[in-house]
């Protein structure tokens, strides 16, 4: 159970131009791919290496090393982890995909409250056993309403050796509530200190799937 924040200058300046308001659609959909496969490196970082040896084109040998992911499965809840998925592939283009959609119902929301009601619609997510490493992706980690939902959806299926969850931004409250349910490792851009009363995060960057693919 780890949390990390991927401080890394390149990261933090796309999670700022994403927090622009100025920031139109096509350049913030490019900055979350570009933040996806920024973050894949920092969680490349956790799986082991093995010592390999190759022969060179020069017929000499050079030692080196293998990355062991394993068996990866990256599940992005839609909308707004397709851009980050994009770029996270780049990382793990050997991983399985699943695929869930949910979306806060925002109409039934109790202003002030931590807590939504997802409304899920589809769910398709492969095979995972003890030996499958799980990574959820979502740019916005808010109430955590959405991820705990996603995890239920996902541990219905199976369960995994291990679980990742990648978000660009997250609140402290949603960390704790997420961790109190299952020890998982999470990785964030930013923790942001507030939450405001419609459960966005403040400063945040807004909407992201509305920022990423229109108002909806
Ligand atoms: O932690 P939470 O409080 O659950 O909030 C986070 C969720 O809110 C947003 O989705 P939204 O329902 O707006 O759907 P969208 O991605 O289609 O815009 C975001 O993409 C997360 O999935
Ligand atoms: O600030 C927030 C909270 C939830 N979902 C978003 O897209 N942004
Ligand atoms: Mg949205």
């Amino acid at each position: 159970m780890t949390v990390t924040i991927v401080d890394h200058p390149l990261a933090q300046s796309i999670l700022t131009m994403l927090r622009d308001r100025r920031t139109g659609q096509i350049e913030f959909r490019k900055g979350l791919v570009r933040l996806g496969r920024l973050m894949g490196y920092e969680v490349a970082r956790s799986f082991p290496v093995s010592e390999v040896e190759v022969e060179t084109p020069l017929g000499a040998r050079a030692r080196g090393v293998r990355l062991e992911v394993g068996d990866v499965v990256i599940i992005q809840i839609l909308r707004a982890a397709m851009p980050m998925v994009e770029g996270l592939l780049k990382v793990f283009p050997m991983a399985r995909m699943g695929v869930i959609s949910a979306r806060r119902r925002e109409e039934s929301h109790e202003r002030g409250s931590m807590d939504f009601q997802i409304e899920m619609n589809y769910v398709r997510i492969p095979r995972i056993g003890r030996e499958t490493t799980v990574m959820i992706v979502d740019p916005m980690l808010a109430t955590g309403s959405t991820m705990l939902a996603a995890m239920r959806a996902i541990e219905e299926r199976g369960e995994p050796g291990r679980m990742i969850l990648i978000n660009a931004i997250g609140t402290r409250q949603a960390v704790e509530r997420v961790l109190a349910k299952k020890p998982v490792d999470i990785y964030l851009a930013a923790i942001d200190p507030e939450i405001n009363e419609d459960g966005y995060i403040v400063p945040g960057l807004g909407d992201a799937g509305d920022r990423a693919y229109g108002e909806a």
